[in-house]
């Protein structure tokens, strides 16, 4: 529908999109207010008691000190993302009113990177999701990048291609969502009432059950079958010396978009499908997935150049078909669209039991720390479901001056042929492109960082660059969590160890985002940047305070002392509002209480050896690497993750840590309550009690560990090797500190 020039014009006093403030309540306010002063009283109470040179628990007494002024620190970065909420909403209608005629083309990324760990059939999935986008299909554009370069994948990218032709027009007849045919068909059952389209629905799963079958027995070979590889050139490219870490640049179009005569089932134009796997050799770095999106972003300026850029792990379906044009409300707006740099949604997860026990959902993250940060600037970029402009993400700094504008013709060569054209592509995905330029630095997403994402969407917005959060009702994307303890601290390990990097870095976001963004930003980046040092804090509130209500030493005011109070009401009153946060977002107070252990095993574990990490590369005896997290599990892992059964399993070192952890405090609250029974009085236990207690919740929330200790006869419990260990040093560490 195209509008005469004076509709459009009254139609342009109305925003694509509106953002709504939620100021902090009085009740926050009072909270904060009383908090502070909470944490005053605490100060001066251990600054005035310090017992005196020479006597017990001395040192003890010191460092608690420390480990509360760190914990204070640390809660007051906190605050900041919750400081100054905003939610948004997009006007798609509007969008498409004014715009449908001059939709700009977009480029979608898909990453993928070993086809062991990541099922070609999950990868596919995502890619038919984001090629059934609602979105003029000549305009959309969708490159997988293969750093497992594996043919496996590519056979069944190309199977993908086939069914789109089929999966495309469904989707658009029958309005279907999700876009994910494995999401779609595992949860809706045959549509009954219309019985043309139950007809459809049917052929069109038994066509994508016959392409799994057809993938699955491939990838269960091991190898592409010589009749398939007959069926497709672009085998040819797997020579028998290629190897994933070794190899030339693959490239293959598999639809060409902008050939009008390729064609669905009902004749509708189809977007573009791209294969690559970029360039690899043993003596290049290949900068993990940093250096596959920055040779997808040259690929793509060779090919069909949008000049939006939308990326996603392979394991991240797009649940909502609608998100492109919600995107583009925020990207349009003739308001503010021209500061925003780009669009994040939040990650949600399809595997996330009731109370998810690794708190993989970051309910909290997603509904609260991200909408303040976005309150204060813009969101961080998280790596999935984020579209970008071009031109900010090579690099572009804002100026008022610069408007955009929106093209809708890509920039191919008319008369380069087939062969030329691959070659000429070939070339932006080599090893060696990017020898001398500043690809990986100024350009693109930058190199040397574990959270490539992170630090590229600091140094846009420090270019002076908002950014916006969107979390519409129907999920955008959906992903999956990991499903194991060790999988889940690894995740952690890289996050932390990259946003302690970036502290550490000439990218601090106090330095580089002085002046540039504001300081409730620059607070809310701190937040993320210091998790790992908070390993220190924590380990030593979890051990020292035990070891000396063992010994006697108390370190706490007693349970008559007015000076009780401060400490009580800090506590009670953090973990009441945590937990009151908790259940807003949707959580369960078991929910809450599994995430309170998560927090004490990431801290004491992966934070650890992010920051030891950091440190050896701070001097040089370390270098980043990338720890893929695995998207599929055994059938009786994933069983048990659906009981909410803890897996250990493997012998990781992360297990000691959390082992001895557990059993030295077992070990200090058995001793300690053997002594106060055996000295038969009461007077003992009072200036303890606080040392008792918290190690009582220590103990409390171990359960697990005790039970993958010392009670469980599945493969997910702890390794008897992890046993031994742990009580050795728990009861070393008993006996050092009773000496
Ligand atoms: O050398 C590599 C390594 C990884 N990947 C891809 O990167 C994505 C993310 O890897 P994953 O193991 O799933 O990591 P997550 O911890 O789930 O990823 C989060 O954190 C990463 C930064 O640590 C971001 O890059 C991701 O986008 C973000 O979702 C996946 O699609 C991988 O295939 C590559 O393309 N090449
Ligand atoms: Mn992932």
């Amino acid at each position: 529908m195209m509008l005469t020039e004076r509709q459009r014009e009254r139609e342009m006093g109305k925003p694509l999109f509106e953002t709504k403030q939620e100021k902090s309540r009085l009740a926050y306010r009072l909270y904060l207010l009383s908090m502070i002063n909470g944490i005053f009283l605490v100060f001066v109470y251990r600054a005035s008691h310090v017992p005196g040179e020479g006597e017990d628990g001395r040192w003890a007494w010191i460092g608690l000190f420390g480990a509360e002024l760190w914990f204070s620190i640390y809660w007051v970065f906190t605050q900041f993302r919750r400081w100054n909420r905003v939610y948004r909403q997009t006007f798609k209608d509007r969008l498409s009113q004014r715009y449908e005629n001059e939709l700009p083309i977009i480029d979608v990324f898909v990453c993928t990177a070993d086809p062991t760990i990541e099922p070609p059939t999950m990868v596919i999935n995502t890619v038919l999701s984001v090629m059934a986008y609602d979105y003029p299909p000549e305009k959309l554009n969708v490159y997988l990048s293969d750093d497992g370069g594996s043919d496996l994948t590519f056979y069944a990218l190309l199977e993908a291609s086939r069914f789109s032709k089929y999966w495309l027009p469904f989707c658009k007849k029958f309005q279907v969502e999700p876009r994910s045919p494995a999401a779609y068909f595992s949860a809706t059952p045959e549509p009954l009432v219309n019985p043309s389209q139950a007809k459809e629905f049917l052929s069109i799963k038994k066509l994508y059950k016959e392409m799994v079958d057809r993938i699955e027995t491939t990838s269960v070979l091991g190898k592409v079958s010589e009749e398939i590889i007959k069926e497709h050139q672009g085998f040819l490219e797997w020579g028998s010396g290629s190897n994933p870490r070794d190899h030339p640049t693959i490239l293959q179009i598999l639809i060409d978009g902008r050939d009008p005569n390729v064609v669905d089932m009902e004749g509708q134009r189809l977007p573009t499908l791209v294969y690559l796997a970029r360039e690899k050799r043993p003596h290049h770095h290949h900068n993990f997935k940093a250096g596959a999106m920055n040779a997808l972003i040259r690929v793509s300026s060779g090919l069909s150049n949008g000049q939006i850029i939308m990326n996603v792990d392979c394991d991240m379906f797009s649940n909502n078909s609608g998100s492109v044009r919600d995107a583009l409300c925020f990207l349009m707006d003739e308001e503010n669209g021209h500061q925003i740099a780009f669009v994040q949604f939040p990650q949600a997860f399809n595997n996330i039991t009731k109370n998810d026990i690794y708190y993989n959902f970051l309910k909290v993250i997603s509904q609260i720390e991200f909408p303040g940060l976005d309150g204060e600037g813009g969101p961080m970029y998280i790596g999935s479901g984020c579209f970008h402009r071009r031109d900010t993400l090579c690099g572009r700094k804002y100026s008022k001056e610069h408007i955009t504008e929106w093209e809708t013709q890509d920039n191919r060569k008319v008369d380069e042929s087939i062969d030329e054209l691959n070659e000429r592509l070939k070339g932006f995905a080599s090893c060696t492109y990017e020898e001398n330029t500043e690809w990986g630095k100024e350009m693109g997403l930058k190199y040397g960082c574990p959270v490539e994402d992170v630090i590229t969407g600091l140094s846009i917005q420090c270019r002076g660059w908002k950014s916006v959060f969107f979390s519409p009702k129907r999920k955008a994307f959906i992903g999956v969590a990991p499903t194991t303890l060790d999988q889940v601290l690894v995740q952690y390990k890289r996050w932390s160890e990259g946003n302690f990097q970036i502290f550490l870095s000439k990218y601090n976001p106090l330095l580089v985002g002085h002046g540039k963004i504001k300081v409730g930003l620059q607070m809310g980046y701190c937040s993320y940047c210091l998790w790992a040092p908070n390993c220190l804090a924590t380990l030593y509130y979890v051990v020292i305070p035990s070891l000396c209500f063992l010994k006697g030493t108390a370190l706490f005011p007693k349970i008559s002392s007015p000076w009780l109070i401060p400490f009580a009401y800090v506590a009670i009153s953090k973990y009441t509002y945590s937990l009151l946060e908790f259940l807003w977002c949707g959580g369960t107070v078991q929910g809450w209480w599994n995430n309170q252990r998560m927090w004490m095993f990431k801290r004491t574990t992966s934070y650890l050896f992010a920051f030891i990490d950091n440190l050896l590369k701070v001097f040089g005896f370390s270098k980043s690497t990338f720890v893929i997290t695995t998207k599929v599990a055994d059938q009786d892992v994933s069983q048990r993750y659906e009981q909410e059964m803890m897996e250990f399993g493997t012998s990781s070192p992360l297990f000691l840590i959390l082992a001895t952890i557990a059993m030295l405090n077992l070990f200090s609250l058995v001793g300690g309550v053997w002594v106060v029974i055996m000295s038969l009085q009461t007077t003992v236990m009072a200036p303890l009690s606080l040392q008792f207690v918290l190690c009582g919740i220590v103990v409390a929330i171990n359960l697990p560990v005790y039970q993958g200790l010392f009670f469980r006869m599945d493969k997910g419990r702890m390794p008897s090797s992890i046993m031994f260990k742990a009580v050795f040093f728990a009861l070393f560490a008993c006996i050092v500190s009773l000496l």
